[in-house]
Parts: C-alpha cells; sequence; structure tokens
C-alpha cells in the first residue's frame, strides 16, 4: 500500500523528513503517533503528492513518485479528513451536499449527482451515524458532527486509503469518543480502507489499529507492530519523559511521572 525508502523531504533549505523507510501492507491499519512539529503534515502531504521528496523512492497505492503519474489520478484513491479541508466548506450547504461534493472531490456541488451517488452518499451518512441530521446545515452542526460528516464524504469515493489527520482535534470528550467510535465501525468492515490515522495522543490507539509509526523530529523513531511498540519503556523513550502506561478497554493510555 506504501512504501518509503530512506526519503527525505527539503524545505527552505531544511530536512523537515529525512531518512524514512517504511513499509506499510494490505491489510494493515496504522496510527501515525507524534508530537507538535515531528512532520506528520509534512509525510501526508508528501504521501498526497502535494510534496516531492527530495531523495529516496516513494511509492502509494502503487504509484512511484517520479516514474508514474501522479496528482488527481492519486489523490482520488485517497480520502482525507483534515481541519483544513473542513474549514472551506460552506456553511449553508447540508450535510447531504457535503457528502454529495465528495462524489466529485469539489467544495460544493456544481454537477448534478447521478441517482447512485445520491444511494452512495444516504448510505456512507447511515455508516458513520449522521444520517439523522443529513438535511441540517453545515453551520448548525457541532464539531463532532461535522466530522463524522467529512468522513462520510471521504468515503463517497470509495478510496483504497483513509486519511484521518488528527480527526478529534477540538472535540469534547463526548465527541471524541463518537468519532473514535466511528473509525473503529469503519476499520471493522469486511471492505474496509486502509486507515492512517494521525494523532497525538497514545489514547487513540483503538483496539482495530495493528500498527503504529512512531515520528520524531522529522525521522522515524519506530515503525511496527501495536503490541511491540506501546509499551512504557518504548513510550517514556519516544516522548523523553518517565511515563506510566495503563491499558482500558484495550486502549492505552499514559501518565506522566512526576
Ligand atoms: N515550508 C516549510 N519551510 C520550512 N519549514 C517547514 C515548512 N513546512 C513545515 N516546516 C517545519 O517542518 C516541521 C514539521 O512540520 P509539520 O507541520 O509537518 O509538523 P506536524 O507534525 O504536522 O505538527 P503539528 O502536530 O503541530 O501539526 C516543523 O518544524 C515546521 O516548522
Amino acid at each position: 500500500m506504501l512504501s518509503l525508502k530512506n526519503v527525505g523531504l527539503l524545505r527552505q533549505g531544511k530536512w523537515i523528513l529525512d531518512d524514512l523507510s517504511w513499509e506499510v501492507k494490505k491489510g494493515e491499519q496504522w496510527v501515525l503517533l507524534g508530537l507538535n512539529g515531528a512532520g506528520k503534515t509534512a509525510l501526508l502531504h508528501m504521501l498526497s503528492a502535494y510534496h516531492f521528496p527530495a531523495k529516496g523512492e516513494v511509492t502509494v497505492l502503487g504509484k512511484t513518485f517520479g516514474r508514474d503519474p501522479l496528482g488527481e489520478s492519486l489523490r482520488q484513491s485517497i480520502g482525507l479528513v483534515s481541519d483544513t479541508l473542513k474549514q472551506r466548506f460552506y456553511n449553508d450547504d447540508s450535510a447531504y451536499q457535503i457528502v454529495l461534493s465528495g462524489g466529485f472531490q469539489s467544495i460544493g456541488l456544481y454537477q448534478s449527482p447521478t441517482d447512485a451517488m445520491r444511494i452512495r452518499a444516504q448510505q456512507r451518512l447511515k455508516d458513520v451515524g449522521a444520517f439523522d441530521y443529513a438535511d441540517r446545515s453545515f453551520e448548525t452542526l457541532s464539531q463532532g458532527e461535522r466530522q463524522r460528516v467529512m468522513i462520510a464524504r471521504a468515503l463517497m469515493r470509495e478510496p483504497k486509503l483513509l486519511i484521518l489527520d488528527e480527526p478529534t482535534s477540538g472535540l469534547d470528550f463526548v465527541a471524541k469518543e463518537q468519532v473514535l467510535a466511528t473509525v473503529a465501525q469503519l476499520m471493522n468492515k469486511d471492505d474496509a480502507p486502509m486507515v492512517l490515522y494521525v494523532t497525538h495522543h497514545v489514547d487513540e490507539i483503538l483496539p482495530g489499529f495493528t500498527h503504529v509509526c512512531m515520528l520524531k523530529a522529522g525521522r522515524i523513531h519506530q515503525a511496527g507492530p501495536v503490541e511491540e511498540l506501546i509499551n512504557q519503556a518504548s513510550l517514556s523513550t519516544f516522548f523523553g519523559c518517565d511515563l506510566s502506561l495503563e491499558w482500558h478497554g484495550k486502549r492505552p493510555y499514559i501518565f506522566k511521572n512526576c
């Protein structure tokens, strides 16, 4: 699904990503974990072919950068949910219209959706538990409801890769847990896309995630199965402080030891 070999990304004379080697195979579900400034956004932009690496080899969904045509054709196979994207939608548009617009990858609806697209949009709204407010305008929805609408939209084109970039950012506890439940449900389906879930928070590593990539200062600190990497010693090293780790409901929670 994804393959990075000794990849480096240069921005204004600075290597903001360097020496990244990472393999993601079909059937795996990954969390990308990193603190502020680790390079998560830069990496996502590179995987979506908005940034080109200055060195190394990147292959995303079978397309190798520099060898295969990229751009729109690759991005059509990737569903993205991010705050930057969310802020671009028109507040008057209904949740249903916003989900439908995902079928055209447009901000707003400028073409007539087919009947099949309308049925799919309704199904996607049901899949994420947002059907009840399908006709409400975006501006009247809570942040958690908006986030579920954005996930439904990203699923419209049946992406092979679904990137969720900090989807719980700015949500209260209840809304956060609702979004996480939506993600868990989605990953549980037989036809689930590969999910790349980007976060700062260890407790968002749901049981459905099989692997974690820990990004630190533009480099991969460690990448591998959750059961091997999510432990007290490795997280203490990663975050650079002495931590305790507890598991509740098969989710990890960390506490700083003062
Ligand atoms: N165009 C650029 N020129 C120079 N430095 C940049 C550029 N874009 C990003 N950086 C730097 O690269 C580093 C990684 O940035 P990035 O936004 O990818 O981090 P992040 O992990 O997404 O952080 P956050 O969690 O805060 O969103 C930061 O130090 C940032 O200042």
